[in-house]
């Protein structure tokens, strides 16, 4: 069991853990010359390369978990419990950050700050009232409040900032995420259809219309929407084409908020013949397929995706990579994955971030699609987060190869909590959405089997650093 006997010494038990993993993670950088860094400096690509050291991770993991769990155990329980309750501020508060400009416009104003006055004034918003949103979120170490009223970045707040000019950006708001990492379209998407919905979960799971529904189109988000339409439909229509074009950057932008190789990692792409077709299915943009492809010029793709969504990646290739589809090593096909998979037997199928959007029905059809098309030789690469119990896994599905992870230290939860919490907080938000789902192994397995597919090994991404996990299948 995880769990000490004294109160107190599960407190010292977690202070202690998080100690020795700090001196390991000094150490650890010390060893390779590397700064490890600071939570005040902008965020970089580059400066994170001493946290980004595997072992610098699992250690920072151990801190997370070990943080959050003691404050869970120190914090008066009433408070501890309506802080988490009343989090919701702190997302829609981001949003409004995004929607206000300000990561760009403290940019503009350099390292000392900008006075509050001067951040509302380019959107004509209250100051006083965007003070209080912007303490909120400095309290949340996201954004500094260096002297009364004046903000200026830390390494959080900096992931807001598109790189853009405020002039730019004022002069034409619909096209403030074209051509940037997509972080900010990616957290505006979080607060816009997430946020809103989620205020309906309860309504939704206890209505006995939606209760039992894996339908896409009974869901909190079309309590909160008023709409009938699934959410991709519903981003089809005309007024919602802004949503639509910030969530296919906001894809774009998962990638960019994990390590740059994750879609590199956990399958041998580099050992397929000269030659392979891979088929990106539901592959939105084409951002995996971008990677992966300027990775490996011995491979062709076909990105698919729907029509109106096919249009948006011709122009995302057209600016980022026109050579490959003109020599026609990349294609783009509008196609919907609940029809009969037109490319038939390609070296792999793969699937990033599908089958969280859908409830195990739907995942069944789009499974059994891709399985009538495979050849004996086709591998399914499936790459989602896996929510694994919040206990120790007892189920069967561990016998698979790569499924199986050694227990963190007592006494850290057997997920490791909060250094984990993003793929639990990804499941309710697909639940909310579109009555999708994060899935165990055990429950991937079932699917596969289901599907005439066989799990046959899982490479677990790091989901410390977001990175999501990959789950091989072949034909069964
Ligand atoms: C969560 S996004 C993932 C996109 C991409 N795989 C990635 O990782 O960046 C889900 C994608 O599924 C696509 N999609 C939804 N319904 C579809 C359907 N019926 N046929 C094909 N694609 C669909 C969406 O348009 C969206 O691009």
């Amino acid at each position: 069991m995880n769990s000490v006997q004294n109160p107190v010494d599960e407190i010292r038990a977690l202070s202690d853990l998080i100690k020795s993993s700090i001196d390991k993670i000094e150490e650890s950088c010390l060893s390779r010359g590397q700064i490890y860094p600071s939570a005040n400096d902008p965020f970089t690509p580059q400066s994170e390369a001493a946290r980004m050291a595997p072992d610098v991770q699992e250690y920072g993991s151990i801190v997370v978990a070990a943080a959050a769990q003691l404050i869970a155990a120190t914090r008066p329980p009433p408070l501890g419990l309506a802080t988490h309750a009343l989090k919701f501020h702190v997302s829609s508060c981001i949003r409004v950050a995004i929607n206000l400009h300000v990561a760009e416009i403290l940019r503009e104003g350099g390292p000392l700050g900008v006075h509050v006055h001067d951040i509302a004034s380019p959107t004509k918003v209250d100051p006083t009232k965007l003070a209080r949103v912007l303490r909120l979120l400095a309290t949340n170490h996201i954004f500094l409040e260096v002297a009364p009223d004046v903000f200026s970045h830390n390494r959080l707040s900096s992931l807001l900032d598109t790189g853009k000019s405020v002039t730019s950006i004022l002069a034409d708001g619909d096209a403030k995420y074209d051509n940037t990492l997509g972080i900010a379209a990616l957290f505006d998407h979080f607060g816009d259809e997430a946020v809103k919905s989620s205020g309906y979960i309860t309504e939704t799971l206890i209505d006995p219309k939606t209760a039992r529904s894996g339908e896409p189109n009974q869901t909190a988000f079309n309590r909160a929407f008023k709409t009938d339409l699934p959410m991709f439909h519903w981003y089809d229509l005309e007024e919602n084409a802004f949503r639509r074009r910030r969530f296919g950057i906001g894809m774009e932008g998962t990638q960019n908020v994990v390590a740059p190789d994750a879609i590199l990692q956990g399958f041998d792409w580099k050992a397929l013949p000269q030659g392979s077709l891979i088929v990106d299915v539901g592959g939105g943009i084409g951002s995996q397929t971008h990677a992966l492809a300027k990775a490996f010029d011995h491979l062709s793709f076909v990105v698919q995706d729907r029509d109106a969504v096919i249009e948006e990646a011709a122009k995302f290739w057209n600016e980022k990579y026109p050579e490959a589809v003109k020599l026609g090593r990349v294609k783009l096909q509008a196609h919907d994955f609940f029809e009969p998979q037109p490319i038939s037997g390609p070296s792999v199928f793969f699937m990033r971030m599908i089958m969280h959007d859908w409830s195990n029905d739907y995942c069944l059809k789009i499974l059994s699609h891709l399985r009538s098309a495979a050849a004996p030789s086709t591998q399914l690469v499936i790459i989602d987060n896996i929510a694994s119990y919040a206990c120790p896994d007892t189920t069967s599905a561990q016998q698979t190869p790569g499924a199986s992870t050694r227990l963190p230290p007592a006494p850290l939860l057997a997920n490791k909590g909060e250094a984990n919490v993003l793929a639990y907080l990804g499941d309710i938000q697909m639940l909310n959405l579109n009555n999708g789902s994060e899935r165990t192994i055990a429950q991937f397995s079932e699917l596969l089997r289901k599907s005439g597919w066989k799990l046959v090994r899982v490479a677990q991404g790091d989901g410390f650093e977001g990175e999501n996990s990959k789950l091989i299948g072949v034909p069964a």
